[in-house]
């Protein structure tokens, strides 16, 4: 499972949320696969299906297809095998779907023969401790996390989907192994969003993010490629 776990390469994840293939092509192009990876979330799936996956491959780019899978076992098994088929670098399950569901994710793709990371989605980024309270989770945002991704770890994935603002916390429960890709990235100019629990990038690298998923920051801006750069760059000052 741990094959392609150690970090070479970019850091930063591309949120391509794009409504067709070819507007994610388009950005595809301004984007260098040495400077980031990018993400295939719902809406692209659903528009463009697995030829797009497969076109961002042909052209360099390690894809993290995100359907954040949540169904009973069997069914997510058959999505991951089906997803790791298509030769993605990550794919992801929401934690919260339990043990049994992670375990049989993480069976479907072992026997593949270059099986992608598989990581787990711990609390949403958009959720803070009040929406928790309200779905019945009494527990903060940081302590559901913290139990959630013990969970992911027991269940032998790779590493979790939280908000940098745990990662520190993180780090210090669960070791240095296990790999924390964390949303919510937000450059000290731009805008929030609907996202609630963010940090910088460089606040990120150092509470101890191993992949940081940038989205509206960088397809949004005139220049995605120079936002990527600056990105890249202020990391890369901070390791
Ligand atoms: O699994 C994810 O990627 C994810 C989990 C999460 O908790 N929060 C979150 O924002 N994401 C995804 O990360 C991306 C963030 O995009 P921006 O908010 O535009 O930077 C979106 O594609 C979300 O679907």
């Amino acid at each position: 499972m741990d094959s392609q776990r150690t970090i070479d390469g970019a850091r930063v994840i591309v949120a391509l949320d794009f409504p067709d293939a070819g507007g994610a092509l388009a950005l595809a192009a301004q984007l260098d696969p040495q400077l980031c990876r990018l993400k295939v979330g719902f809406e692209l799936f659903v528009a463009a299906g697995p030829a797009l996956v497969e076109a961002l491959m042909a052209r360099g780019f390690d894809v993290f297809l995100d359907l954040k899978f949540h169904d009973i076992p069997n069914t997510v098994a058959s999505a991951c095998r089906a997803a790791a088929n298509l030769g993605v670098w990550m794919l992801n399950v929401h934690a919260s779907g339990g043990s049994a569901m992670m375990q049989a994710a993480r069976e479907s793709i072992a026997t593949c023969p270059r099986p992608p990371l598989l990581i787990a989605v711990t609390v949403l980024t958009s959720m803070d401790s009040g929406d928790l309270r309200r779905i019945g989770v009494e527990r903060s945002a940081g302590e559901q996390v913290l139990e959630l991704a013990r969970l992911t770890q027991d269940c032998g994935l790779d590493g979790i989907v939280c908000s940098a603002q745990e990662a520190r916390l993180l780090r210090e429960a669960i070791g240095a192994e296990f790999l924390l890709v964390t949303p919510g990235i937000r450059p000290h100019d731009s805008e929030g969003d609907d996202q609630k629990r963010v940090l910088s990038p460089v606040e990120a690298l150092r509470a101890g993010s191993d992949y940081l998923v940038v989205g509206r920051p960088i397809t949004r801006a005139q220049d995605p490629l120079g936002r990527l750069h600056a990105i890249s760059e202020s990391l890369r000052a901070a390791e």
